[in-house]
């Protein structure tokens, strides 16, 4: 195990950012933290580097405690969310800091300098001056900077959040890529379940400074440990049901489920897409009255209204989509289900 975190508390004062948390990142694994603002992520991220003394618990590499090595002898790499480049240098220069801290020979800097550049896509770059740069480039920067040292860690704080939406779903595809394909061990912190989710190879969901799940991403989302995580990962109603023979059922219908889920009482967690207007014949539908549409990009949303359960989301063709006042026929879309423990 690489990276282990044993009972890692951090408070300030009074306030308790971080609570007894354990975790451990294997060798070339991508683990993401993921949780709401103020969760304490980054006190933890911060915890591992180095930046923060943890009031109790250890930080270890291969078992070794780090208490006593400072941020710059841990070999860890630093990316934040706003890149903090050298202004005064050109890309070269920010990306060859931790080469020259090192006392790399500067033919070997300029070499590895045009390596890293090419992995993060700006090959050529070197002499452009970082305050010209868009901020996915700089962004770039920071990482090839980060990796250029080989760090034995990558930590990554919201590296893509000051992005707009669009470069930001790019770039977090080509970054995971990019952490694939150098096998690069790393802890990333995010609010954005989309981020984690393409780039984790687990997800650590946090809350009020406790861990509440750690799992592979598509387990943690089918599967949440609990309502707090269920409703943090998009589930908005969650109601009771049971398993039977492959097949869950609840007051708004039935669906296959996937994996082996034994039988028994379950909670189902149902995300905006979970309830969609069913097919004219289809069997197990429910009737429901639509309370409010909304219109999005890709299908209307609708609010409705279940006997016996009260109001829930649920999805239509834009073409189609029923009036408030309506009646409607409604079924389960497996995509849009969890399962909770009871
Ligand atoms: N240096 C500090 N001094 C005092 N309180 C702090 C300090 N750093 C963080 N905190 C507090 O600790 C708690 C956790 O903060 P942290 O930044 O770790 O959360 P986060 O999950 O990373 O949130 P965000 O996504 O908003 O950055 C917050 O209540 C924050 O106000």
């Amino acid at each position: 195990m690489a990276l282990q975190v044993d009972g890692v508390t951090v408070r300030y004062g009074d306030l308790t950012a971080v609570s007894g948390v354990d975790l451990s990142v294997a060798d070339g694994e991508v683990l993401a933290l993921l949780g709401p603002s103020g969760c304490g992520k980054s006190t933890l991220l911060r915890a591992v580097a180095g930046l923060e003394r943890p009031t109790a618990g250890a930080v270890r590499w291969d078992g070794r405690d780090l208490a006593d090595v400072p941020v710059h002898r841990r070999e860890f790499g630093l990316v934040f969310q706003d890149g903090q480049l050298f202004p005064h240098r050109d890309v070269a220069g920010n990306v060859a800091f931790g080469l020259r801290m090192r006392g790399t020979a500067k033919g070997e800097q300029a070499a590895r300098v045009a390596e890293l550049l090419d992995l993060v896509g700006l090959g050529g770059y070197q002499r452009r001056r970082v305050t010209e740069l868009s901020g996915g480039e700089q962004q770039r920067v920071a990482l090839a900077r980060a990796l250029a040292p080989h760090p034995r860690l990558l930590l990554l704080d919201e590296p893509l959040s000051a992005l707009d939406r669009a470069l930001r779903d790019q770039l977090a595809v080509d970054l995971a890529d990019l952490l694939r394909r150098t096998a690069t061990t790393a802890l990333l912190v995010t609010h954005d379940h989309d981020e984690a989710f393409t780039l984790a190879d687990r997800v650590a969901v946090m809350s009020a400074g406790r861990l509440l799940q750690v799992g592979r991403p598509a387990e943690v989302w089918r599967r949440p440990a609990s309502e707090e995580v269920a409703r943090f990962l998009g589930c908005t109603s969650v109601v009771p049901g049971r398993v039977e023979d492959g097949v869950v059922s609840c007051a708004l219908g039935g669906a296959p489920v996937d994996g082996d889920v034994p039988a028994g009482p379950v909670r189902v967690g149902l995300r905006a897409t979970a309830l969609r207007v069913a097919a004219e014949q289809e069997a197990g539908a429910i009737t429901a009255e639509v309370v409010q549409r909304v219109h999005r990009r890709e299908h209307a949303r609708l609010l409705v209204r279940v006997p016996e359960v009260g109001t829930v989301e649920a999805t239509a063709p834009v073409a189609t989509a029923p009036e408030p006042g309506a009646s409607v026929r409604l079924a389960l879309d497996p995509d849009g289900l969890a399962l909770l423990p009871v």
